[in-house]
């Protein structure tokens, strides 16, 4: 179905309140369905995101002879045969990094050939990390131009028990590797290399999903797990509500000085995300300077709601928002300087957003670019409810986490203009 070319947000004038839950975690949801579809036996998830992004993952895993099914909105049954198959066609995954990442490397667990592909924005996305480190367990992977597609052809077996991986550009290549490493012949040490990693606290996701699936895996220094060769077992997991979905709601909340009820405490959260409901709830006083790094999802709705702080951000950490669906520090800085020249710029790879209070209340017609990015046009429309005339271009690209969002922003009482 083509998604609509364009939505204008009415400024609703009034604070934004009553209950709306986020869906479920994209990123506990990705993992869940991995490690159930490696387990032998069947699997409850509930709680599940059901979205572009887990859509992809859960068709990957059937086309590897895993079954999965759907008897409501969000739950999975997953039952697999404690062994991926190979698959006939290509694995298409959209732009869904979570699930190109993790089954690039599950793929050295299958006997036989898995490609691995995704769409357009996905082949620009850089994999060469991963791929080198799964060479030098002795896996056949190649990856021609250092970006999806890749090709592996595993045999479940590896040819050393130490892998290191350089996080820096994607945190998503270490939980690749710490995931498939419980699968195969012998403990395997996974170390960091360099200094820079995305938010490690979805390493801690990682490592806390394996366990609930019957994995066996320590941190045995700062930089390096431990996983021994356990396999996965079935298991009933609940995934709980995901937190940079709930930082938009948490932003309407300040932004309309509103009261939203989203049904889980920002305290209990385990993604790292939440982090950002701190800053959030200092608004208008958001710190001068921001550090992005281990709350990167969240930035986007930081920047938005920092061009009506009380003074200028800074934000910092957050060179690898240049690789995410699409370049979100440029994505950012050009949206916002569609509203107002200027109020948002680049220096090196921090952003700088400009604030100006007064902005609330104005009309300033501004057609922001999505990017095909969900983020960026979920965290503008944060804009719209303080400005008028801010129109999301693409505004279905939320499909990818957060489908609902402009129905839940409605059911708050926010109207639109297509
Ligand atoms: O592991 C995960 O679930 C994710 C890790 C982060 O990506 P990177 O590790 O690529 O920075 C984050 O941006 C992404 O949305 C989800
Ligand atoms: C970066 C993101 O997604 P992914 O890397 O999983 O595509 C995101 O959801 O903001």
């Amino acid at each position: 179905m083509m998604g609509r070319a364009k939505l204008t947000i009415i400024p609703p004038g009034k604070p934004l309140t009553g209950r709306a839950m986020p869906p479920g975690s994209k990123s506990i949801t990705n993992r869940a369905l991995l490690l159930a579809g490696l387990a032998k036996g069947t699997s409850r998830l509930t709680g599940a995101l059901k979205s572009d992004d887990t859509r992809y993952m859960a068709e990957a895993l059937r086309a590897m002879g895993v079954t999965i099914d759907e008897p409501d909105d969000t739950t999975f049954i997953v039952t697999g045969s404690g062994k991926l198959q190979p698959a006939a066609e290509p694995l298409f995954l959209g732009n869904a990094g979570t699930a190109t990442r993790f089954l690039t490397a599950a793929a050295a667990l299958v006997d036989g050939k898995v490609v691995v592909d995704g769409d357009a924005h996905m082949r620009k996305r850089p994999i060469g990390p991963l791929v080198d480190a799964l060479r030098s367990l002795g896996i056949d992977a190649t990856a021609e131009t250092g970006c999806p597609p890749v090709t592996v052809n595993g045999t479940g077996r590896f040819e050393a028990s130490r892998v290191r991986i350089d996080g820096g550009l994607s945190s998503q290549y270490v939980s690749a590797l710490l995931m498939m490493a419980a699968g195969g012949d012998r403990p395997v040490d996974v170390e960091l290399l360099g200094e820079h990693i995305g938010a490690l606290g979805y390493i801690d996701l990682t490592v806390a999903a394996m366990r609930a699936f019957g994995a066996k895996v320590e941190r045995t220094s700062p930089v390096t797990w431990r996983v021994e060769p356990t396999g996965y077992h079935a298991a009933d997991f609940l995934i709980e509500p995901d937190a940079s979905a709930a930082t938009y709601l948490w932003a309407a909340e300040v932004l309309t000085g509103g009261k939203i009820d989203l049904g889980t405490p920002a305290t209990e959260f385990s993604q790292p995300d939440a982090r950002a409901y701190e800053l959030i709830s200092q608004f208008p006083h958001l710190p001068a300077v921001i550090d992005g790094s281990q709350m990167q999802d969240a930035i986007p709705t930081l920047a938005v709601l920092a061009a009506f702080n009380e003074t200028p951000v800074r934000f910092v950490g957050i060179a690898n928002l240049r690789v995410k669906e699409c370049d979100r520090v440029r994505a950012l800085s050009s949206g916002l300087s569609r509203i107002v020249p200027g109020l948002g710029t680049e220096e090196g790879d921090d952003l700088i957003v400009a604030s100006d209070p007064s902005l609330a209340g104005k009309v300033l017609p501004a057609e922001i670019d999505s990017f095909a990015d969900h983020r960026i046009a979920m965290s503008f429309a944060l804009a719209g409810l303080k400005i008028g005339g801010i129109t999301i271009l693409d505004p279905d690209c939320v499909a990818k986490t957060f489908p609902s969002y402009w129905r839940v922003l409605a059911s708050l009482g926010v109207a639109y203009d297509d």
